[in-house]
């Protein structure tokens, strides 16, 4: 058994990753401010520190309070549209508490960090499939700030020996097949719980931006990866950072156009997806497809979920469960 420090862990991403660890026997505490993130996301296994990263003083408290075998750092804004309106306070709330993190993390003697990168590095990718040696090319403030983390642990790695993996999440989708947690983003702006919920009559009908895209049916293609493989392969590399610090692009190698995802919605409600055409969306790259060659060669890692009505029928199956999220 191994005990872990989890920021963000109140958040989509991060709440998934900590059922992972604690179903794996590990001992978790979670450090979460809760601007973007719910409580009630947090296991009752798992320890809950309320506080927020730029608060130097409590983060050092709880680093004070290991040993830790790693931590993993999902705490961020993560909006694209909000970064191009706002980019100083994406470097800030992205880079700039990264780097506070990462240097108590050095302090503190963490040996093995975990990082929420993300393919929006890629910002004019082609439609080729995205290695880890496609040039990087940040579309937006929020992807520059991501890789202003990934180059600040390449140098903790090589000064101060803190091993890390820096994983580029695709589309993360779907909930806990379980049902112990789901997608709450507030305001939701990802296509499959705002599709569902427009075919629950719970908002407006969706409005699919762009139609003109340079793909087979005019809209955009992403990489969808199920939230429970993507938390999978956050406890497949840790043993590699005993050794090494790696990068890797997490996503399953295959795309589903927009239109697919409202096909795919109706299919597994069994009912209609109100849609209407809208303009592009700035900044929308019409094709990001992953190469997930390196994570599985390097890990035996695969994605369980190959279907894109699987991932959807997870997302469906929670939000039925819990049509207000998490609640007030
Ligand atoms: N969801 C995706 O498809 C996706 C894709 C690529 C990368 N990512 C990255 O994965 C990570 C998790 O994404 P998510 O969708 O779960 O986001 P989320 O908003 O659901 O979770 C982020 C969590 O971090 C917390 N947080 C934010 N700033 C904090 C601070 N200063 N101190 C303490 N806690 C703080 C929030 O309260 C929230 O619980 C993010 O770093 C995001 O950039 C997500
Ligand atoms: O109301 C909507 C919302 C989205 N889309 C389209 O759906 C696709 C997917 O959009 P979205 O779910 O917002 O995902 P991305 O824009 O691909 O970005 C997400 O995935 C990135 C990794 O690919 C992460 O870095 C970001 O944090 C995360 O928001 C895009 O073509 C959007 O234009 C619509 O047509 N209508």
């Amino acid at each position: 058994m191994a005990r872990f420090l989890v920021t963000g862990g109140a958040g989509y991403v991060g709440s998934h990753v900590v059922l992972a660890l604690l179903d794996d026997g590990h001992d978790v505490v979670v450090f979460d401010s809760l601007r973007t993130g719910h409580r009630a996301a947090v296991p009752e296994q798992a320890s809950f520190v309320h506080g927020d990263l730029a608060d130097l003083d409590c983060l050092n408290k709880v680093l004070a309070e290991g040993p830790w075998d790693g931590v993993l750092h999902f705490a961020a804004l993560s909006l694209v549209g909000e970064s191009m309106q706002d980019p100083m306070l994406y470097m800030s709330a992205n880079a700039g508490i990264g780097f506070g993190l990462i240097d108590a993390c050095v302090r503190h003697g963490i040996k093995r960090f975990v990082f929420s990168s993300t393919v929006g590095l890629f910002g004019s990718a082609g439609d080729a499939p995205i290695s880890e040696d496609t040039p990087v090319d940040p579309g937006s403030p929020y992807g520059e700030s991501k890789y202003m983390v990934e180059r600040a642990l390449y140098w903790a790695d090589r000064i101060h020996g803190l091993k890390s993996a820096c994983l580029r999440y695709f589309n993360a989708a779907g909930a806990d097949p379980a049902g112990r947690a789901g997608e709450d983003h507030r305001p939701e702006t990802h296509l499959i719980p705002l599709v569902i919920d427009a075919a629950l009559q719970r908002r407006p009908a969706l409005t699919l931006f762009g139609q003109d895209y340079p793909t087979p049916d005019g809209t955009c293609i992403r990489d969808y990866v199920h939230v429970t493989d993507l938390a999978r392969a956050h406890l497949a590399v840790l043993p590699l950072l005993n050794e090494k610090s790696v990068t890797f692009n997490v996503g399953t190698g295959r795309g589903n156009s927009n239109r697919e995802i409202i096909e795919s919605v109706g299919r597994v409600t069994g009912l209609d997806v109100p849609w209407k055409a809208g303009d592009r969306r700035p900044g929308d790259p019409p094709c990001l497809v992953a190469s997930p060659a390196r994570l599985m060669e390097a890990t035996g890692w695969a994605p369980e979920f190959t279907d894109i009505d699987r991932i959807v029928e997870t997302a469906y199956a929670w939000r039925k469960v819990h049509p207000q999220g998490y609640g007030a």
